[in-house]
């Protein structure tokens, strides 16, 4: 193992970050970079020796090149997401290598560096690893993310691991599922949580202002340009961007947005010079985005690059149980410490509906039945869960086939007839003219508990 002069320095408490490259250059620049941040570089040049080093102190941050003369980065990122998965590890990639960083973040790496390696870019990497919140904080953010279904206690575990990294995120869910929430959760319990989360509706933009939107301009780079402007990507220097809806940016953005990703510059409209920015991204959609790949309309490679983690936000409809926390936390939020009471039947009411509009369309029913109840006590009426709403618009969503189709409209049907019949399957079959082996076959076969 070869040390650097860092590792003679006497640690104290000194912050320690391993280094694993074996070229010598290469080394000494980040070991004397590190070192003037006040940080303590042990200097390693192989997979074993950085096995040998981690295994001994810990290190509040490693960084390693991708190829090494006994293995390459990857089974360090692998190593270190075993057995010190408290370590931030980013890697070092060759120019060009995209995919590399790719993989990288998806085995758990941090963050990645291109090389050359920008000092720049390297010092704020390190503060923004450093800066990771240690375990569970006091006041944990992800407590507003309502519900212990299992599989929001999964949502929850997945949101704290993403938070842990750099990598760029790509949310799916359907409409008013949470897919912002979870967003600005990754942020507020990531490394970057001091700086801007910038949440960006892609679909509202106007075509002919978004690469201005996005990127700024300069003074007089074209009429009413009459000042500077920062962009969201500037906005959002040091801290979060959050594109959502990005199946709606048009193919022309889609290219400046993976150049803009991949170099980690942008550039002004109406300027010469690039400017480094510091932004990670996650993006969401409520549309299948492969789908949106396969039909041309959004770019393979920006898909790639955005999709490297997903995160699934189950609609509320397959977790149930977490209906009566939720109308709880909303009514609490809406009226304070007393808020209006839920009957019985009105809380089963709920369980029976689909919700096409998610935890959204739970606070907007409840905001509803609270202007329509009387004395504060909120009946199944006063939902106005009407039959038309059960299931929203009438034809396909997207990218939905026709049996995805068919099954959503028999869904509805024996939702609403569990609904009246207040969750008596036999009435309920009756009511359907179906017999009742049909209806539990049904049952059984759309998932309905
Ligand atoms: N698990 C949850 N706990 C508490 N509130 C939630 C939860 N999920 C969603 N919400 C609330 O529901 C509303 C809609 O959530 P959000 O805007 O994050 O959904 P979305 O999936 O981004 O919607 P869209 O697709 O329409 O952009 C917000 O007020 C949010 O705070």
């Amino acid at each position: 193992m070869s040390l650097s002069k860092a590792d003679r320095r006497p640690r104290g408490d000194l912050t320690r970050v391993l280094v694993i490259d074996d070229e010598p250059d290469i080394r000494e620049l980040i070991d004397l970079t590190l070192s003037r941040m006040g940080l303590a570089a042990e200097c390693v040049g192989s997979v074993a020796a950085a096995r040998q080093a981690l295994d001994g102190e810990p290190f509040q941050l490693c960084l390693t090149d991708m190829r090494l003369p006994d293995g390459d980065g990857l089974e360090i990122v692998r190593y270190i997401a075993e057995r010190h998965a408290q370590t931030p590890v980013a890697v070092i990639t060759a120019f060009g290598s995209a995919e590399n960083a790719v993989a990288a973040l998806k085995a758990g790496a941090f963050d990645y560096l291109a090389k050359p390696v920008g000092l720049e870019q390297l010092r704020a990497l390190v503060k923004s690893a450093l800066r990771l919140p240690e375990g569970a904080a006091e006041e944990n953010p992800l407590q507003s993310l309502i519900g212990d279904s299992p599989s929001m206690q999964q949502v929850r575990a997945t949101i704290e691991k993403l938070a842990r990294s750099q990598a760029p995120i790509y949310i799916s869910g359907e409409s008013g599922s949470g897919k912002e929430l979870a967003a600005r959760l990754i942020h507020l319990r990531s490394a970057r949580s001091g700086g801007p989360f910038v949440p960006v509706n892609c679909g509202a933009i106007p075509e002919n202002l978004m690469e201005s939107e996005f990127f700024g301009y300069r003074k007089g780079a074209f009429t009413g340009a009459d000042g500077d402007r920062e962009g969201f990507f500037q906005a959002a220097n040091g801290g979060t961007l959050f594109l959502d809806e990005v199946a709606d940016l048009p193919l022309a953005m889609q290219v400046k947005l993976l150049r803009a990703i991949q170099e980690k510059r942008v550039r002004k409209v109406g300027s010469v010079a690039e400017e480094a920015v510091d932004v990670r991204i996650i993006c969401a959609t409520h549309r299948n985005l492969r789908d949106c790949v396969d039909k041309g309309a959004f770019r393979q490679d920006l898909y790639y690059r955005l999709n490297v983690i997903e995160l699934r936000m189950p609609p509320l409809r397959e977790r149930l149980e977490d209906i009566p926390p939720l109308v709880e936390a909303i009514l609490h939020r809406l009226f304070g410490e007393s808020p209006p009471q839920l009957s019985p039947g009105a809380l089963k009411a709920l369980e029976f509906y689909p919700f096409p509009g998610n935890v959204r369309e739970l606070e907007n029913i409840l905001e509803r039945a609270t202007a329509l109840c009387a004395d504060a006590h909120i009946e199944a009426e006063d939902l106005r869960l009407e039959p038309d709403e059960m299931g929203g618009e009438s034809i396909g969503r997207g990218s939905e086939t026709l049996d995805d189709y068919l099954n959503r409209l028999e869904r509805q049907a024996i939702l609403e007839a569990l609904q009246k019949t207040e969750g008596n399957r036999t009435a309920a079959a009756r009511l359907l003219g179906v017999t009742f082996r049909s209806m539990r076959y049904r049952l059984e076969r759309l998932g309905i508990e």
